[in-house]
C-alpha cells in the first residue's frame, strides 16, 4: 500500500484553496524549471493534499505558457498520486449550463504550440490514453459532487484548443455539430497525456461558464462573465474538494485501471542506447521504472 496525496490543479479564477490543514507553500525544483507557483501543501481529513495553481498566483501564465512538464513532474516529485484538474470551460451542450460541473472523461487535443512529453530522444516511449482518465478517481469526485449538491454530469469530450483567443463561431459549431465535443477549453492538454506519461491517476472537473459562441440566446464569451461564474461557483469547488479524503482513503490499492503503471511497457530505446542526460531528467516521472 502506498499512502494516498491528492493534488488539486486549480484553474482561472482559482489561485487558493480553503480548509486544508498544515499547510505551507513549498518551492519545488524540476528538471523542465520552474511550475507554474509555489504548491500549497497540507493535510483533509488525515489524507496529504497539494494544491498549484495553474496559472499562478495573480494569474501569470497564459494557457499557451503554463509549464505543464515542470508542474506534473514537481507533483510526482512531492508524492502525489492522484491529480485532479479544476478547470473553466464553455460548454457545447444546452443541458450544460453555466455552474454545472462535467467530469470530463475524453479529450481532442487541438493545441500545436506546448511540449507534450517527457519523452524523446535518447529515450522513446509511447502510453496509451485511450482512455485518458482514471475512472477511479472520476468516480471519487462524482460522489464527492454528488453529494455537495452540485449538478455534475458523467463523461463528455473536452476539445483542448491553443487559445488565448476564444474560438469562431464557424469553429464552434464544427466542435459541437460534427467533432460531437461537449466541452471546450484550453489546458487540459498536454496536461493529461503527461500525467499518464509520470502514472499518475488524472480527473478533470470541468465548471461551465459559458456556452463559447454557438448558442444563437447568448452572448460572445466574455472573460469578465467567465471569472464572475467561477467565483459563484468556488464554493461547490471547495465542498466538492473536501468529500474527497473520505471516499478515496489514506491507504492507497493500486489504481484498478493501471494508471500506475502506464509506463510498465512503453520504453522502447534498448538500455545501452538511453542517453544518462535524459534519464536523469526523468528521475521522478520514471524513476520507479528506470
Ligand atoms: C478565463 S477564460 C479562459 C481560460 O480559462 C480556462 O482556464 P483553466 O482551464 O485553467 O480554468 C481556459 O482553459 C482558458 O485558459
Ligand atoms: N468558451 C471557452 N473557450 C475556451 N476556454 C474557455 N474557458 C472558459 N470558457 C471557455
Amino acid at each position: 500500500m502506498t499512502q494516498t496525496k491528492i493534488a488539486i490543479i486549480g484553474g482561472s479564477g482559482i489561485y487558493d484553496i480553503d480548509g486544508l490543514e498544515k499547510t505551507e507553500w513549498v518551492t519545488v525544483e524540476t528538471p523542465w524549471g520552474d511550475p507554474s507557483d509555489q504548491i500549497l501543501t497540507g493535510s483533509l481529513s488525515g489524507v496529504d493534499m497539494a494544491f498549484l495553481p495553474r496559472h499562478g498566483r495573480g494569474h501569470v501564465h497564459s494557457p499557451t505558457d503554463v509549464p505543464y512538464r515542470a508542474n506534473i513532474d514537481a507533483l510526482k516529485r512531492l508524492g502525489v498520486t492522484d491529480v485532479i484538474s479544476v478547470s473553466a470551460c464553455g460548454s457545447f451542450r444546452e443541458h450544460m449550463a453555466p455552474g454545472d460541473f462535467l467530469i470530463v472523461d475524453q479529450f481532442i487535443d487541438r493545441t500545436f504550440a506546448r511540449e507534450k512529453s517527457f519523452f524523446g530522444t535518447g529515450c522513446v516511449a509511447h502510453v496509451s490514453v485511450a482512455h485518458p482518465t482514471c475512472p477511479r478517481l472520476s468516480d471519487a469526485c462524482e460522489s464527492a459532487g454528488k453529494a455537495a449538491g452540485i449538478t455534475i454530469h458523467r463523461g463528455g469530450t473536452y476539445l483542448a484548443m491553443e487559445g488565448p483567443q476564444f474560438s469562431t463561431l464557424a469553429e464552434s459549431k464544427m466542435y459541437r455539430e460534427h467533432w460531437g465535443c461537449d466541452v471546450i477549453g484550453m489546458t487540459n492538454m498536454p496536461e493529461a497525456k503527461l500525467a499518464r506519461e509520470a502514472e499518475l491517476c488524472y480527473a478533470s472537473i470541468a465548471m461551465v461558464t459559458d456556452y463559447d459562441s454557438w448558442h444563437p440566446d447568448h452572448g460572445e464569451v466574455d472573460v469578465t462573465a467567465i471569472i464572475a461564474t467561477l467565483t459563484g461557483n468556488a464554493e461547490k469547488g471547495c465542498a466538492l474538494v473536501k468529500g474527497l479524503p473520505d471516499l478515496l482513503g489514506a491507504d492507497r490499492a493500486p489504481c484498478p485501471h493501471g494508471c500506475d503503471r502506464a509506463l510498465e511497457y512503453a520504453i522502447l530505446t534498448a538500455p545501452e542506447k538511453r542517453d544518462p542526460t535524459v534519464l536523469a531528467k526523468l528521475d521522478a516521472v520514471a524513476g520507479r521504472i528506470l
